[in-house]
């Protein structure tokens, strides 16, 4: 069965110079809240990808932003989540609004990139690998 296209960004402070990344606390469903995530969500039928994250960023967080590099996983869908649902990443960057917690969050967090202080935060465990991707491309200054 195909996977559901989950698609979701990592907020940083700055594409070209990024030292934050903004987290989001889930409140929903049960299993899975008080975990950290990166804000997203299913795409819908006939919308692109990156179409598909703005719009979750707009809904949720009240946030406009500029997309850059995506952070690859092991297949095209991106990193598998579980049985059912795999998301692709990518870098973003504010440019219009102030995120708060509209839908599906409870908290938001920049926290440093600094590999100590982002796996201190509960993320979702799927969530890990791509954490370390991250950390690895801002390292490696590909975020756009
Ligand atoms: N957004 C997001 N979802 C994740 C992450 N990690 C992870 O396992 N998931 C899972 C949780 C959910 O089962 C699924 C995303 O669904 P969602 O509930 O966020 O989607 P949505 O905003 O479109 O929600 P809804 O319209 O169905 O209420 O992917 C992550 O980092 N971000």
């Amino acid at each position: 069965m195909p996977y559901k296209q989950i698609v979701a960004a990592a907020i940083v402070d700055s594409l070209v110079a990024p030292t934050k990344l903004l987290a989001a606390r889930r409140t929903a469903p049960p299993a899975l809240a008080g975990m950290w995530e990166f804000p997203g969500g299913k795409l819908e039928v006939g919308e692109e990808c990156t179409e598909g994250v703005k719009r979750e960023l707009r809904e949720e967080l009240g946030i406009e932003v500029e997309l850059g590099s995506e952070i690859f996983g092991p297949i095209p869908e991106g990193w598998v989540l579980n049985e059912s649902a795999a998301m692709r990443v990518w870098f973003a960057q504010i440019t219009g609004g102030v995120p708060d917690t509209l839908e599906d969050h409870d908290q938001l967090a920049w926290v440093e990139l600094e590999k100590q202080a982002l796996e201190a935060l509960s993320w979702i465990p799927a969530d890990f690998p791509i954490v370390r991707a991250v950390l690895a491309d801002t390292m490696a200054g590909a975020t756009r």
